[in-house]
């Protein structure tokens, strides 16, 4: 069983982003808190600031389950959506930020209902739940 975990743009940077919205980890922290979370769980770490190289990942992915941080493209990204709508696996949708409580624009989401499930306003945490999500959901297949 292998996981991708996909982050969309900017999160290259995070750590250098506004804390109190997005938390002090490094990308590289946040995978390796997943993998060191999770360790017999195979994941598949992907970060791209391009939509159709999100697309292109998604579209050819050979894991049997999907996190997706899509960033600014979860309010502005219709191909993504259309993307995800296709692929049959379990999709999780995570924020470290709670978009909900953020500017209006935030509050747009083309992304929620093509996914399983949303995880979001508890920084890293939300990719744990997401994982925990998953694993609980195929445990029950
Ligand atoms: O880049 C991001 C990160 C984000 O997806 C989050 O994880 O909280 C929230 C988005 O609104 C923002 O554009």
């Amino acid at each position: 069983m292998k996981i991708a975990i996909v982050h969309g743009p900017n999160l290259n940077m995070l750590g250098k982003r506004d804390v109190n919205h997005y938390g002090m980890m490094t990308l590289d922290d946040i995978n390796c808190h997943i993998q060191n979370t999770f360790p017999k769980v195979d994941f598949e770490f992907f970060q791209s600031n391009h939509e159709g190289a999100i697309i292109d990942f998604l579209q050819e992915t050979a894991c049997d389950a999907i996190v997706i941080n899509a960033g600014a493209y979860t309010h502005t990204s219709i191909a993504i959506r259309d993307c995800l709508e296709t692929i049959k696996l379990i999709k999780v949708e995570v924020h470290l930020s709670n978009i909900y409580e953020r500017e209006a624009f935030r509050k747009i989401n083309y992304i929620k209902d093509v996914v399983n499930q949303t995880f979001f306003g508890k920084k890293e945490q939300s990719y744990m739940d997401a994982v925990t999500y998953i694993l609980e959901k195929m445990s029950n297949f």
